[in-house]
């Protein structure tokens, strides 16, 4: 709905000068300069009649908001407090859009049903990474806007209570009952094994240790130590039992993941007496890891293309164990959809 007659008034520029502009000015000169050249609230000049006219500008707005309008700033800004969380800030008003950026590195947490329930209602913007993203500090995560200058309040009142509804039904999933937030990662101790004859027998260097310590590393994480095993399943369970009494927080297991006859890791994890949540990931590459709990402790078998590709299954859910978060069986089913990585 537009703004009832009388509240925007159009000025032609040369007329304008002294007046306060309503809203940010945007200048685009491609392959040089996107951004703001006016702010909002810029008191008018003389000398900016012709930068006024080079942006296409022959008239601005002069504004008088009417009870129950709200300019474009304050929407952005209601709807982005409406859906903060933990770990959360927001930036200031910038061309009609706020941004809600990370304080920490840790994993976003965005509900999906929020974010459609919101963006179903007219003129209403919030644009997402999607939900599980490990995001950096100062990364945004939402931007939100309204795409009329000004805006009925009620609508921003309506994604407030959208907003109310979900923090108390306590969120779509674990952790997302502040709406949109940053999950800090934990600092998890993991037990390594190595599994292959041929690196076990020193006939080839292991690859795949440096590559695992680097990924933990890299949210915070560390390999405690690392065992190298035959492929022989008793032997393996040796070395998973081993870690589970040294009480490490992750037990990671490499290679003999797919369908040889000396593959012998998931056999051996089954023996160890894991609860298996899925052998098999519906996402390339990546799809012969297996994902298992052993006395509450997150068991991951790792296959081959983890020391390969840089992206895979493992990448994906790391970082939700890291974050403290259970994996379940339709979280590994999620990933099916959107999880062809070039395989
Ligand atoms: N016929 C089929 N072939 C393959 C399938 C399948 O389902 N059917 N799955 C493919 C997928 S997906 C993967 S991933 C790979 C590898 O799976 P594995 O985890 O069983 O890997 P390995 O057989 O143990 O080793 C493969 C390759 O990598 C070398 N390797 C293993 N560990 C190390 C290490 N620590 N350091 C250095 N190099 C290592 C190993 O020597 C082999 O050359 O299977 C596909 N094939
Ligand atoms: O586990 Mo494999 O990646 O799909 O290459």
């Amino acid at each position: 709905m537009t703004a009832p007659a009388g509240m925007l008034r159009e000025v032609k520029v040369e007329e304008a000068v002294g007046l306060v502009l309503a809203h940010d000015l945007t200048q685009i000169l491609p392959g040089e300069f996107k951004g703001r050249l006016f702010k909002k609230g810029h008191v008018v000049r003389e000398d900016d009649i012709p930068a006024l006219l080079s942006i296409g500008k022959e008239h601005i707005y002069t504004l008088d908001l009417a009870d129950g309008y709200l300019h474009e700033d304050e929407a952005a800004l209601r709807m982005a407090h409406a859906a903060a969380g933990e770990h959360i800030v927001l930036t200031d008003p910038h061309e009609g859009k706020v941004s809600l950026k990370s304080s920490i590195h840790g994993l976003a947490k965005i509900p999906r049903d929020f974010v459609n329930a919101a963006n179903a209602l007219e003129s209403v913007v919030f644009s997402t990474v999607k939900t599980n993203t490990v995001v950096k500090p100062g990364q945004a995560l939402v931007g939100t806007r309204v795409i009329p200058l000004v805006i009925e309040e009620e609508r921003i009142r309506e994604v407030e209570r959208l907003a109310e509804a979900h923090r108390a039904g306590g969120g779509s999933g674990p952790g997302e009952a502040g709406l949109v937030s940053v999950k800090p990662f934990r600092s998890l101790r993991a037990g390594l094994i190595t599994t292959g004859s041929e690196v076990y027998k020193g006939r080839i260097q292991d690859k795949f240790g440096p590559i695992v310590r680097e990924k933990l590393a890299a949210l915070g994480s560390e390999v405690v130590e690392q065992r190298l095993a035959p492929d022989e399943s008793s032997r393996i369970v040796e070395d998973i039992r081993y870690f589970r009494e040294q009480g490490v927080d992750l037990l990671l297991l490499t290679g003999g993941m797919s369908v040889d006859p000396d593959d012998r890791t998931p056999g051996a994890i089954r023996q160890a007496g894991a609860d298996i949540v899925s052998y098999g990931t519906p996402m390339l590459p990546g799809s012969m890891l297996l994902m298992a709990y052993l006395d509450g402790i997150p068991v991951m078998g790792l296959p081959g293309c983890v020391m390969h590709d840089p992206y895979t299954s493992f990448d994906v859910l790391l970082p939700r164990i890291c974050a403290g978060e259970i994996i379940r069986k339709e979280d590994i089913v999620e990933m099916g959809y959107g999880g062809l990585h070039g395989c």
